[in-house]
């Protein structure tokens, strides 16, 4: 079936994206993360949703973290790091809101495909997370027979999005460990109003 063909795909590009981490520069990522003050996560629609779903478990861990747009969103700082999603790494909103964290001292982590993109010239560590973003033609992708065209079975930004928050999940196992977390720890700051 189709659905079994996008999700191996996608499985496929997770396990590459896996194989090519590199250790010394996710270390000092981390180290940032547990460091700062105050952790703000920004992406733009799904990579947004991405950005939350990490700063959730953040939260869980007993950081200070916020979502960049939220309402109780308070000014970031020196001290403090932004951590930007995105796959292009020149979606104008995440640009400009990551060089007002710079000109205000603030430490920038990049999550994106594009490591020489403007974002990456603006940021202090950079995850290069592979996998085909908005900006990336179809061309260069598996595309299968569907309905008589042939058409990618991972439309615009999916692999890069999936493969970051897939990610995103096992730094948060990687922090768990640093930081002398359990999952006990975590629940304890589980919403309790849902
Ligand atoms: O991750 P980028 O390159 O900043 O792009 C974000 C945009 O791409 C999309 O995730 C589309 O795949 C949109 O939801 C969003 O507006």
């Amino acid at each position: 079936m189709i659905i079994n063909d996008a999700i191996a795909e996608i499985l496929e590009n997770v396990n590459q994206a896996s194989q090519s981490l590199d250790q010394d520069n996710l270390e000092k990522a981390m180290g940032a993360l547990i460091s700062s003050a105050n952790v703000f996560v920004m992406g733009m629609g799904r990579s947004g949703l991405v950005a939350k779903a990490f700063a959730m478990r953040l939260m869980h861990l007993g950081i200070s973290v916020y979502v960049v747009g939220e309402t109780i969103t308070p000014a970031i700082n020196t001290g403090d790091t932004l951590l930007a999603i995105s796959g292009s790494g020149q979606t104008s909103t995440i640009l400009s809101t990551a060089r007002i964290a710079k000109k205000r001292g603030a430490n920038i982590i990049a999550i994106t495909s594009y490591p020489e993109s403007l974002l990456g010239d603006l940021s202090d560590h950079i995850i290069t997370i592979k996998g085909r973003t908005k900006i990336d033609s179809e061309q260069n992708y598996i595309k299968r027979q569907i309905n008589g065209r042939h058409q990618s079975l991972a439309p615009m930004g999916t692999l890069f999005e999936i493969t970051s928050l897939i990610f995103l999940d096992g730094l948060i196992a990687e922090l768990m460990h640093k930081m002398d977390k359990t999952e006990d720890d975590l629940k304890e700051k589980h919403n309790v109003l849902e």
